[in-house]
């Protein structure tokens, strides 16, 4: 799925306007109309007393489409015109003659004493600015939004909680609407899916307006939203006459100075993620714990001489548990001088790198690293905001040719020229383990030759999934690592049955 700028999605709803024969009104009818049936989900028509805010742009138009359907539902309501300007469009107007029609009272905000009190409400509906917004709001606007936050209403934003910008990051002295969900229209916006503002964002519901998903295929961006209809299209079928060659050799290099468990959940993941073999270097301490908890995986013992003696490595997973003593910097010299064709690099590895950054151009073309929050910063320095991160990560990218696995929710994936957010997962995964978890299974994705960038799609994609499926059985404070990979085979299958 694509994540759409303010002009690209203006362009889509105006191509879907021409080709489906449909006034900028009625589109804005369609929109407000499947995100009043959502309001009605949340709210108590009988009960509530709702306080609708509306901007004088089309954000406002859809507020008051959705002020004339709360009434037509005998909803109690609340009509503010947030006034930042005296030019409004058609769709607009239109709107607003209907409630004048249905004589319903327009109130006008357009300063700080106009700010009515908003005790009465108790849900607040927030259509002030969409995706519109390019620069600072207006200082009333600034402090109703301030009051808005304050107030213990349920409050719900149409498209983008107001203040809040699609390409540009949040003054610290600017406010935006804190909501208790967002209804925004057909595709996610980039700001949801970054830490800073997405933190604000939690709760955020996809509202299909029906827009031309042949003009939305031809739109050009670097963002993108990882759902099961793109990778489900990834996943291969194993053929009938396949047999262990044929899904590759993993070798994992890890589990060091007592962190055997890493490594061995990275190998328990990865044999539950389809490989032919796996492969499991750690400290020799460790070798009976991997046999009693991977009995399928082989253990290698003197990693070098694996190393040497078999050019053929399908994939090589190195780091998780690895720790930085002299003896993980030997197995790292070893690893690049092997120059494996698939490489990933997680935890450790990523550690070693940023102490040891003249390593950086050895790597191979392609090679992954997994790093989480803190592991980045090590590797690409500090960031202003997140949009600064995203630059500062697709220019790491560019430079040593990897792709980065930027890990948190919403995971991010770049390449160098894309971005591709994850949808899958919850703060369950938040537990120390669960990175061991997904090396393991992009690690297995690229043995089986998936392309690199599908590998790392589809493997963020599956490892979400499957922390989202355990919660049938664990919640988000119980889950641990190990539930993650027991639920790998559930995630699979989930893909599996949308493979044609
Ligand atoms: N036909 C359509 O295009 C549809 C639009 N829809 C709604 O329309 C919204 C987009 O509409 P608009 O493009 O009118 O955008 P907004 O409603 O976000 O308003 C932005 C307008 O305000 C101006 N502006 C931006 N920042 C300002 C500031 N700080 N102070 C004062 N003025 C400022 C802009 O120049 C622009 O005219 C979407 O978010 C969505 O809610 C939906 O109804 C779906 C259909
Ligand atoms: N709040 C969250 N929501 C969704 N996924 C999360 C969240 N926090 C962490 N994760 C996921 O859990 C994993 C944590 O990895 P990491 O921090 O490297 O753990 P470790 O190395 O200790 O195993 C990553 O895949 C990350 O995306
Ligand atoms: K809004």
């Amino acid at each position: 799925m694509k994540i759409l700028n303010a002009k690209e999605l203006a362009e889509v709803d105006a191509f879907t306007m021409n080709s489906q024969s449909l006034s900028d009104w009625e589109l804005m009818e369609r929109a407000s109309s499947r995100a009043f049936l959502e309001i009605l989900k949340k709210i108590n028509p009988e009960k509530d007393f709702v306080y609708i805010f509306c901007g004088t742009s089309n954000n406002g138009g859809d507020g008051l489409a959705l002020a004339r359907m709360l009434n037509q539902k005998q909803v109690k309501i609340r009509v503010f015109e947030v006034a930042y300007s005296s030019s409004t469009s058609k769709a607009y107007q239109k709107n607003i003659k209907f409630l004048k029609e249905n004589r319903i009272q327009i109130n006008t905000v357009q300063n700080q004493n106009e700010i009515p009190d908003l005790n009465p409400a108790t849900c607040i509906i927030d259509a002030i600015f969409g995706v519109g917004l390019n620069r600072r709001m207006p200082g009333f606007i600034q402090e109703l939004v301030k009051k808005i936050n304050l107030t213990e209403a349920f409050k719900i934003s149409i498209d983008v909680p107001s203040g809040m910008y699609l390409e540009q990051s949040i003054e610290t002295d600017e406010e935006f609407v804190i909501s208790d969900l967002c209804l925004t229209f057909q595709l996610p916006k980039l700001p949801f899916l970054l830490p800073e503002t997405g933190h604000y964002v939690e709760n955020f519901k996809l509202i299909d307006i029906g827009l031309s998903e042949e003009k939305i295929k031809q739109t050009k961006t670097p963002y993108n939203y990882i759902t099961t209809s793109d990778v489900s299209s990834i996943l291969k079928k194993r053929a009938k006459f396949s047999h262990k060659g044929s899904f590759g050799n993993a070798l994992l290099i890890g589990g060091y100075e007592g962190m055997w468990g890493s490594v061995i959940m990275t190998t328990q993941a990865c044999l539950r993620s389809g490989a032919g073999k796996v492969y499991t270097h750690l400290d020799k301490t460790g070798r009976l714990v991997l046999a009693q908890h991977a009995l399928e995986s082989i253990y290698i013992q003197n990693c070098p001489k694996a190393l040497k003696s078999n050019p053929n490595w399908n994939a090589i997973g190195v780091g998780m548990g690895l720790g930085l003593s002299n003896n993980a910097v030997q197995l790292m010299e070893e690893v690049l001088a092997h120059q494996p064709k698939r490489l990933l690099l997680d935890a450790d590895a990523i550690n070693l790198l940023s102490k040891q950054k003249n390593w950086l151009k050895l790597l191979p073309k392609n090679s992954v690293l997994t790093p989480h929050i803190g592991e980045l910063k090590r590797l690409v320095g500090e960031w202003d905001n997140d949009f600064d991160k995203l630059n500062k990560a697709k220019q790491f990218c560019k430079t040593y040719q990897v792709v980065l696995i930027i890990k948190g929710a919403h995971t991010c994936i770049c390449d160098g020229t894309n971005f591709y957010f994850n949808s899958s997962g919850n703060p369950g995964l938040a537990k120390a383990g669960s990175g061991d978890v997904l090396a393991g299974v992009i690690t297995a994705l690229l043995a089986q030759n998936y392309k690199v960038l599908e590998a790392c799609q589809l493997g963020v994609y599956l490892h979400g999934v499957a922390a989202d499926l355990a919660l049938e059985s664990f919640s988000e404070h119980s889950l641990i690592a190990t539930d993650v990979i027991s639920y790998l085979g559930k995630a699979f299958q989930l893909l599996e049955s949308k493979i044609d």
